[in-house]
C-alpha cells in the first residue's frame, strides 16, 4: 500500500455532500432489506417473488458501476469520502449505521444499535463484529484526524457476551513512541459495563507523510 492508492477526485464538496445523502438513504433501505430477509417468515412463493424484484433492482444499479471498490477519495477542498468502508462507509449497507465522535485529543467514541445482522451467539453480538468496530474506532483514535495509521496488532478480551441492541465503543490513546501508538478501548452494552476490552498497536506507515501539519493526512482520516 502507498499514498498513491488514495484517489484525488475533482468532484466539488457540494456535489459529494449531495450524492452522499442520496445514496446513504438507499443504504438505509438496503440495511432494512437485510434485516427483513433474516427475520421474514412469509411463505416460499412470496420469497421467490421478492427475489425477482430484488434481482431487477440490482440490475438497475449495475447499469453504471465503478470498476472496483469505492476506495478513499479526496478533493482539492479537503473533503474526503470513504463510501465503501466496512465500518463507516456511508454507502455500505454491511456497515452498521455508526457515527464516530472525536470528543478530545486522543479519544473517540461511537454509539450504535446492532440488530439481527450482527448476531453471533444467540441474541449476542458476533465476536468478529465487535473486533471490526473496535479496530475502526481505535484506528481513528490513533489517527486523530492528523495522521495516517494502520493496525499493527489487535488484542481482545471478551469478558462476557454483548447483547444485540444499543452498544457504545470508546477508545483512547494510552501511549505513543515514534511511529507506534498504543490504543486502549472497550465495547459495552446498555448497562455500560465493558463486555469486550481491547489493546492495539497502530503504526504510522513508513511510506506515510511525516509532516503532521500536512492536511493530506487529515483528508484521509476524515473519510
Ligand atoms: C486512515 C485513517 C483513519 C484510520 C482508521 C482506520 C481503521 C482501520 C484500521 C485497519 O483496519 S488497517 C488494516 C489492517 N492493517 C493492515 O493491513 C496493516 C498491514 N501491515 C502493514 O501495512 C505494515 O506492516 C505496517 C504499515 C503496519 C508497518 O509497516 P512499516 O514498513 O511502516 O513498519 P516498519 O517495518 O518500518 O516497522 C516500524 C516499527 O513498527 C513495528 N511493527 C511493524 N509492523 C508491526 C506489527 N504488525 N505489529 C507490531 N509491530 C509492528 C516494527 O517492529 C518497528 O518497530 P521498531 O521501530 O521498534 O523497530
Amino acid at each position: 500500500m502507498t499514498m498513491e492508492m488514495f484517489i484525488l477526485d475533482e468532484t466539488s464538496t457540494g456535489e459529494v455532500d449531495r450524492r452522499e445523502k442520496v445514496v446513504a438513504a438507499l443504504t438505509d433501505s438496503v440495511r432494512d432489506l437485510v434485516d427483513a430477509t433474516i427475520r421474514s417468515t412469509v411463505d416460499d412463493d412470496e420469497i421467490l417473488a421478492v427475489r425477482e424484484e430484488v434481482d431487477a433492482l440490482v440490475s438497475r444499479l449495475r447499469a453504471a458501476q465503478l470498476a472496483g471498490p469505492a476506495g478513499v477519495r479526496y478533493n482539492a477542498e479537503g473533503r474526503s469520502w470513504n463510501w465503501g468502508n466496512a465500518v463507516v462507509g456511508q454507502h455500505n449497507a454491511l456497515a452498521p449505521p455508526l457515527e464516530i465522535v472525536h470528543d478530545g485529543p486522543g479519544s473517540a467514541r461511537a454509539d450504535v444499535v446492532l440488530g439481527a445482522a450482527y448476531e453471533g451467539p444467540p441474541g449476542m453480538v458476533h465476536g468478529g463484529v465487535a473486533a471490526l468496530l473496535l479496530d475502526q474506532i481505535m484506528g481513528e483514535t490513533a489517527s486523530g484526524f492528523k495522521r495516517l495509521t494502520m493496525t499493527g496488532t489487535l488484542s481482545l478480551r471478551y469478558r462476557r457476551g454483548t447483547p444485540l441492541g444499543p452498544v457504545r465503543i470508546e477508545g483512547r490513546i494510552a501511549s505513543e513512541s515514534g511511529r507506534k501508538i498504543t490504543v486502549q478501548a472497550h465495547l459495552a452494552g446498555p448497562d455500560g459495563e465493558p463486555t469486550v476490552e481491547a489493546t492495539g498497536l497502530f503504526i504510522i506507515p513508513s511510506w506515510a507523510p511525516v509532516d503532521e501539519s500536512d492536511r493530506t493526512w487529515a483528508r484521509f482520516a476524515e473519510g
